[in-house]
């Protein structure tokens, strides 16, 4: 039966089965089901498992496979933000206010509080007709899209889903025969240092670094050094040269389309990562420059000469070993917080870190430096230059695995508060690679110091010890496949083989399932903020290329107001309506107002808004002339300075 037929056989009879269905629904909510299972939670299920039961009884023979996946999306959608819920129950909730029915408040009440009157049976009924309703027709739309997705240029589908040769993507790169140049070893052996000895004595060169930090920093110290560099990273370009002599960018803004003498790609070994691998791998194909500098774990050594081989590049690697020594403490601080110059303290949570930070604190008599992930990239160099400083009181660290890449930290002895962290959904074990990442940040070479004294690493409690002693042993596994995507012009091609109403979501999921490539590479998850795509697809005006341009949006659903936060950016794209950060509704830059943060609590909300101002930037990176940078900048500099003072502050315990 084709699909059309059956949509307007069951659209016909839907009306009248509806009513039978209903019937079967419990008309009062037990209280015992709230608060999780509230009443519109509980409507939800009931239309759900009330359509499950129709198209079982009228043996239906809908396109096999898809409405159980489409009731297990919608099923499983538990918050409002997982919009296949959220969206369809609003539409609901739409259709229902216009008809000032009482259920509204009811349901709408409950979802968000906790409903205080039991839901009345005339009320229940409609609103579960008219949710069963709504389930149906975005059931046929996930139908009939599943069904044009898989029936619509097959054959064009598979071109553009199978890479045989990935170097091809890249024709500028492959116009010369470049040199890939791989400087490897353990933490603190000099590998970054020699990459960028090189790179500054060249014409034009680029470094790509893994994070805003690390780029900042060449940045920095290359200008220091007397040598025009430029920045650019995803949120912000800094171009004091017109000409300049380098540019130093985060890896997943590196040029591959501009030609270099020298380039260096540092942490070459996040090449494997599913998330960001592909960034890696893009440079390590795509870079048009006559040396590569690849900076990282030996665990990438094989990986990356067979991928030098298959584009016909010479390739040669230095070992390198450490310049300072480390060794295991001989046992556990025993919980004992009598740290000492030098220390750095490593917790994997910012209530964890500040809880140390005021033990630590009142335990030494001194102030503590912090870092951690949420502090903004110039507020961490600020710490890291307290703590580096001989001029500071501050010289005991607490810091989070923000510190595993990158910081020149001149720690002398690494302490583990603990080897486990939250997933954000389970508690884990600190992953091997992960230990010993930090682990090697003890025992900073100084060119200073003539002893270089050996680093040292260990754990506050007894009980971590052990873990510890194990993860350092763990041998590091070679990498095997490098993460890969197609470049975005290639998805954005597939994208037009269909409808533009079909979901991006749907299109990115079945290119996924399609996307075959030959070689040493593995898909990758296509970078994709899958949160943020959901919600864009609710913007009607966003064309594909501007979903397939945001679809790396650094946002996550935990920042306040998150969903309301990018529709509004999306609907300024969409509509091409200029707008200033002030304009937007969801960006509270009023606790800029608020003075210098004394609290912890005012130190967080500030954090959020730096983290929105950042993301507004890093749209605004891609639309300057519809989401305006000019206050956007002055903010983040505003909040950036109070976020340094608002520390010290709550470092002195100023509390209000
Ligand atoms: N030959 C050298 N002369 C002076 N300083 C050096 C030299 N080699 C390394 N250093 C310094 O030692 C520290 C560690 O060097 P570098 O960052 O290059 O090591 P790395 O192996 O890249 O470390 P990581 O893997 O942590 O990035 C840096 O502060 C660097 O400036």
């Amino acid at each position: 039966m084709k699909l059309s037929f059956f949509i307007n056989k069951f659209k016909v009879r839907s009306c009248y089965s509806f009513q039978r269905l209903h019937s079967t629904i419990p008309v009062s909510v037990p209280k015992k089901f709230l608060p999780y299972d509230s009443p519109g939670n509980l409507l939800w299920r009931s239309a759900l498992s009330g359509m499950e039961t129709y198209f079982e009884k009228q043996n239906i023979e809908y396109p096999t496979g898809y409405l159980p996946s489409f009731l297990e999306r919608c099923r499983n959608a538990k918050t409002n933000q997982e919009l296949a819920y959220y969206d369809l129950k609003k539409r609901a909730l739409k259709s229902l206010i216009s008809s000032r029915n009482e259920i509204t408040s009811d349901i709408y009440y409950s979802d968000r509080e906790y409903l205080r009157r039991p839901l009345h049976q005339k009320n229940y009924t409609s609103y579960l007709f008219h949710l069963q309703q709504m389930i149906a027709d975005s059931f046929f739309a996930y139908a009939r899209f599943k069904d044009i997705l898989e029936n619509t240029n097959v054959e064009l589908q598979r071109q553009l889903t199978n890479i045989r040769n990935p170097g091809e993507l890249y024709p500028a790169a492959r116009s010369q025969k470049r040199h890939i140049i791989m400087h490897v070893g353990p933490t603190n052996s000099g590998k970054t240092y020699h990459a960028l000895q090189r790179l500054k004595q060249s014409e034009k060169g680029i470094y790509a670094g893994p994070l805003r930090l690390l780029a900042h920093e060449v940045f920095n110290r290359l200008n220091a050094d007397g040598i025009k560099c430029n920045l650019i990273t995803g949120e912000e370009i800094r171009k004091p040269y017109l000409n300049p002599q380098v540019l130093s960018c985060t890896v997943e803004m590196c040029r591959t389309q501009n030609s270099f003498e020298v380039a260096v790609v540092d942490e070459i070994q996040m090449i494997a990562d599913p998330d960001r691998g592909f960034a890696w791998t893009e440079c390590l194909l795509g870079l048009n420059a006559k040396e590569i500098h690849l900076c990282g774990e030996e665990s990438a050594v094989n990986l990356v000469m067979s991928i030098a081989k298959s584009t016909g590049d010479d390739f040669t690697v230095y070992h390198y070993n450490r310049l300072n020594r480390l060794k295991l403490g001989k046992g556990s601080l025993n919980g004992k917080l009598k740290l000492r110059e030098g220390d750095c303290l490593v917790a994997f949570s910012r209530k964890d870190i500040f809880a140390l930070k005021k033990k630590v604190e009142e335990k030494i008599g001194k102030r503590t430096a912090v870092i951690y992930g949420s502090l903004p990239p110039e507020v961490r160099n600020q710490q890291a230059n307290l703590f580096n400083s001989d001029s500071h009181e501050e010289k005991v660290l607490l810091a989070s695995d923000a510190i595993g890449m990158g910081l020149n930290l001149s720690v002398k002895r690494i302490i583990f508060h603990t080897l486990k962290k939250f997933s954000g959904k389970e508690i884990i074990d600190i992953p091997a690679s992960q230990v010993k990442q930090i682990a090697g940040r003890a025992g900073r070479h100084q060119a200073s110091d003539s002893e270089q004294s050996p680093g040292v690493v260990t754990t506050l409690y007894k009980e971590d010890y052990e873990a510890l002693k194990l993860a350092m042993k763990v041998p590091t596994k070679n990498l095997t496949r490098a993460s890969i995507k197609p470049p975005d012009y290639v998805f954005q091609k597939y994208c037009t083989l269909f409808p533009s109403d079909i979901p991006v979501r749907m299109i990115l999921e079945r290119y996924a399932k399609l996307f075959n490539v030959h070689g040493p590479y593995s898909a990758s998850n296509f970078g994709v903020n899958f949160f943020t795509l959901d919600l864009l697809e609710t913007v009607q005006e966003l064309t594909v290329e501007d979903k397939i341009s945001l679809l790396g949006i650094p946002i996550g659903r935990q920042l306040p107001n998150a969903p309301e936060f990018v529709r509004v950016l999306g609907k300024h794209i969409a509509t091409g309506r200029r707008m200033q950060i002030y304009d937007h509704p969801y960006l509270p830059l009023e606790i800029i107002d608020q003075g210098i943060p004394s609290t912890n609590e005012e130190l967080v909300d500030l954090e959020r808004l730096h983290k929105k101002i950042v993301v507004y930037l890093w749209v605004s990176l891609r639309y300057p002339n519809i989401i305006l940078p000019e206050a956007a900048l002055v903010a983040k500099k505003l909040t950036e300075e109070m976020l340094a003072k608002g520390l010290v502050n709550v470092q002195a315990g100023i509390e209000k």
